[in-house]
């Protein structure tokens, strides 16, 4: 099922393009990575969906919301800003008040939530003296209190040290289960972690989207890649091989529909040596990235 279909969005400030005519859709329970250069406009694309910012032209249409689209829909903005006079109770249970949320229960489910977010020893404590980390996780708290079917989450794990980014990973993953997410990122090996879609944003367009095993085998995956000692050996095994095969360094790629892997052991058991592996291959998300917003 669609959650939310935008057509043609764009976005203008002063007569230029941030956005410039994007289209897309979200389906149910699926996680969506944009990604995307330093002002790319992935934070105009997350501002005008989560209503914050209105479009210059096109349309965001939420599916199956009834009325008001803000009920369903959780919004962590890139940098979230805090009364750092609040205890994070506090300021949660005002958020929950915001969206809507019954009052009765709420202490119970804001602290459920905060626990959620790895924030138990800190629910009273004010939130002047949270770290970066601790604001992040703060926010994402206020994004999920009111249980949102469709979370938009601008660069969520960007201000997070690894260990941070990681269990707040988990959490993604965890609520995307039960949630519709697309959330913005640099961070690729993240993006490669927890994605059904990507969407590669350059310049304010829309430049490449798809599932990301489409995108992989369109840009050089899912073949099988030979390592060697040396780029001779590379060379060799290259140069000698019956099947298209692309050489970088002292790797050796073949595409997955010039040969089968039975083929290729059969050849190498035959050729003269320097095999390190042999093995699938798959492209990282940051070659791609490099190639895609590399494209002319
Ligand atoms: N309020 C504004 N007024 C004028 N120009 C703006 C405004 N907001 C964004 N822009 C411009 O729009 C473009 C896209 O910016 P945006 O912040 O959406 O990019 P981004 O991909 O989120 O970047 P980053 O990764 O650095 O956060 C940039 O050129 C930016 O300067």
């Amino acid at each position: 099922m669609t959650v939310l279909e935008v057509s043609n969005l764009t976005k203008r400030f002063d007569g230029v393009a941030a956005v410039e005519d994007i289209s897309f859709s979200l389906t149910e329970h699926t996680a969506t990575a944009l990604i995307g250069p330093n002002g790319s406009g992935k934070t105009t694309t997350m501002s005008m969906l989560a209503g914050l910012l209105r479009p210059t032209s096109g349309k965001v249409r939420f599916e199956g919301t009834g009325g008001d689209p803000r009920a369903t829909i959780g919004f962590l903005p890139q940098y979230p800003s805090f009364f750092p006079w609040m205890t994070a109770i506090e300021y949660l249970e005002m958020a929950a008040g915001l969206s809507g949320m019954p009052q009765r229960d709420l202490r119970a489910e804001c602290e459920k939530t905060l626990g959620f977010v790895g924030l138990a020893s800190s629910v009273r404590k004010r939130i002047g003296g949270f770290s970066g980390g601790m604001k992040q996780r703060l926010g994402l708290a206020q994004a999920i209190i009111h249980g949102p079917s469709l979370l938009l989450l601008d660069e969520p794990v960007s201000a997070l040290d690894p260990a941070g980014r990681r269990e707040v990973m988990d959490m993604l993953k965890e609520l995307g289960e039960t949630t519709t997410i697309l959330y913005s990122t640099h961070i690729l090996n993240d993006a490669e972690e927890m994605t059904d879609q990507l969407l590669f944003l350059r310049k304010g367009k829309l430049i490449e989207h798809g599932a990301l095993e489409d995108v992989r085998r369109k840009y050089g995956g899912n073949g099988f890649r030979i390592r060697f000692t040396d780029e001779g050996s590379a060379l060799r095994f290259a140069e000698g091989c019956p099947w298209t095969a692309q050489r970088e360094d002292s790797d050796v790629r073949i595409p997955a529909e010039a040969a089968s892997m039975e083929a290729i052991l059969q050849f190498a058991a035959g050729h003269a040596g320097g095999i390190r592996s042999i093995g699938k291959d798959t492209v990282r998300l940051e070659e791609i990235f490099l190639k895609v917003v590399g494209q002319p």
